[in-house]
């Protein structure tokens, strides 16, 4: 098959929210290249000790992605410039210079399987579905996990975030609502943590089979989750099918300007006392000035902040 590759020209300090907001947009897998070292973190959580040499980081940083032949790529790349357009205003998104090509059967659906290994958060152990649990790990909590084209391995750090907070309130009541769920982690561990039910949300069709799949491998039984396709902030038919009061946890992990307008919807759908755990919020003051005011305007109280990399968590209780 044919593709279309993109490569968009940005800076290492806008890469992340970049590439949060193509995979927004609908545009899956992402490759990120730039020039900035790893640190002694990252080589850990990747597993590797040596890697090739690398000149200077430049701050540039390029975005490639891969659009099949038949898709409405003008469409598609409009919005993209769109959308750098409104984030040029608080971030340096660079020359924002979009390069096209043409390219036969790019494997970029498992291209990145090769840079993603086990690791842990904490003492879970998150494992991708190609790779065998050594003896020493045989006692620790295990996710297998293969995300597909959804996003969701856990390594990144806004997933972490909420992992660490969904465990704090997990109880064996638990209903929780997973908005954005991707490949279903964050259900996927709020169920292994002792929770009861799980719904998941997203936006993306790759999501039900990511979920599904990684519900399976993991043991999880058909009647402990379900998954919706479709937009809770504007669509009432997927507010309707989610229910009304009814979750003790709703968490999602979507950038800040989502979080925004998904909060005065959620808040209906949340039990009085539940929390509301917020992640993929970018450190900057602004943003999670902006989260915290719109969960107080829909009548929430900000109960704790966490921070990890540039990432913010904010969770807040109705
Ligand atoms: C950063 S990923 C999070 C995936 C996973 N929950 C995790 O924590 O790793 C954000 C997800 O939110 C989805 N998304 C964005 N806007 C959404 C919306 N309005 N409703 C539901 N899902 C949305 C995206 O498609 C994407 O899968």
């Amino acid at each position: 098959m044919r593709w279309n590759k993109f490569r968009l020209k940005t800076t290492t300090e806008a890469e992340d929210i970049v590439s949060s907001m193509l995979m927004d947009i609908g545009i899956q897998g992402v490759e990120v290249e730039d020039k900035v070292p790893l640190t002694q973190a990252d080589k850990e959580q990747m597993f590797v000790d040596i890697l090739p040499e690398t000149d200077v980081d430049d701050g540039v940083a390029y975005l490639n992605f891969y659009l099949e032949e038949e898709e409405e790529k003008e469409k598609m790349l409009e919005k993209v410039r769109t959308e750098l357009k409104e984030m040029a205003a608080y971030v340096d998104v660079g020359d924002c210079t979009i390069e096209e090509s043409q390219t036969e059967d790019v494997d970029w659906v498992n291209n990145w399987k090769q840079y993603f290994h086990q690791f842990t958060v904490d003492d879970v152990l998150i494992i991708p579905s190609w790779e065998e649990v050594e003896q020493k790990d045989k006692d620790k909590m295990i996710i297998h996990i293969d995300p597909g084209t959804a996003f969701g391995t856990g390594m990144h750090e806004t997933t972490q975030l909420c992992i660490r907070q969904i465990r704090k309130f997990v109880t064996p009541e638990t209903e929780i609502l997973d908005v954005g769920c991707g490949s279903g982690i964050l259900g996927m561990l709020a169920l292994k943590f002792g929770a009861k039910h799980s719904v998941g949300t997203d936006l993306d069709p790759c999501a039900i089979d990511a979920t599904y799949e990684n519900m399976e491998v993991n043991g999880i039984a058909k009647d402990q989750y379900e998954v919706m396709i479709g937009n809770i902030i504007d669509d009432k038919a997927i507010q309707d099918k989610v229910g009304y009061e009814k979750y003790d946890i709703v968490a999602a992990n979507i950038l800040a300007d989502v979080l925004v307008p998904l909060t005065q919807v959620i808040v209906h759908q949340m039990k009085q006392g539940a929390v509301y755990i917020t992640s993929g919020i970018i450190n900057d003051s602004d943003k999670e000035f902006k989260v915290k005011k719109a969960m107080e305007t829909a009548g929430l109280e900000v109960i704790e902040t966490t921070y990890q990399g540039e990432w913010v968590s904010v969770t807040g209780r109705k």
